[in-house]
């Protein structure tokens, strides 16, 4: 397994290593120990989700009021675009975003720490994605910058029309979010990150 920050601060990929023999392949999808060993603190796992898209979808881009939600993401059917978004107002790469693919040939997964806005988009008719987050879902915490916002440019790989939910159609550009003083300070952040680091469990 390989951890690697990604160009937003915070932020990982990981590599997992693949074990082929006849049958097909193996590979640890999430390891405790070795995320412990590079992250010094433990993922706490509340939830593990699923949702399966169809092209053209965009979900996104979510985020969860502090103390949030970190969240690894892996794509265990088709390929996404997988986009990480730093909305940590003060943070070193605040309102830049980054790209990865995340696919069920290449494995990886996307560690982005609480505070991070976060969405996806199939490469292929169908993508399965299948996400661990250390909070329960709490919707009252949740909010949403627009995945369309044109200033963000966001790399979505279908062009025209999005399939987006309802709430995400409605959703505040990125502008607009820090405006309404959604988006969530650097600093407390880091409080989050320290906290639970002392404590053994969440984000660096
Ligand atoms: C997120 C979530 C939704 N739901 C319900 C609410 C709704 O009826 C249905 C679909 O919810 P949503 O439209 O919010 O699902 P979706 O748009 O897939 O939301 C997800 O998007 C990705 C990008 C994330 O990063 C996640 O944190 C989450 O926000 O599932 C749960 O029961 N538990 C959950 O944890």
């Amino acid at each position: 397994m390989m951890i690697s920050e990604i160009d937003l601060h915070d932020n990982f990929i990981v590599t997992p290593k693949i074990i082929p023999d006849d049958r097909g392949y193996f590979l640890e999808a999430f390891s405790q120990r070795e995320f412990q060993e590079n992250f010094g603190h433990k993922l706490s796992v509340a939830q593990v989700n699923c949702s399966l898209s169809k092209r053209g979808t965009v979900r996104g881009m979510h985020a969860v009021a502090l103390p949030g939600q970190a969240r690894y993401v892996m794509c265990v059917q088709g390929a996404v675009t997988d986009i990480a978004l730093d909305i940590r107002v003060g943070s070193p790469t605040f309102g830049r975003h980054q790209a990865v693919t995340l696919s069920a040939e290449n494995r990886r997964a996307l560690y982005l720490p609480e505070g991070m806005a976060h969405g996806f988009s199939p490469l292929t008719d169908e993508a399965t994605v299948v996400y661990l987050c250390s909070a329960p879902w709490n919707p009252g915490a949740e909010f949403i910058i627009n995945a369309a916002d044109p200033e963000l440019g966001l790399p979505w790989p279908e062009a025209g029309e999005l399939l987006l939910s309802d709430k995400d159609r409605a959703a505040p550009s990125f502008r607009e979010a820090r405006e309404q003083g959604l988006l969530p300070d650097y600093a407390a952040c880091r409080e989050v990150y320290d906290s639970l680091a002392k404590s053994g469990e969440g984000a660096r």
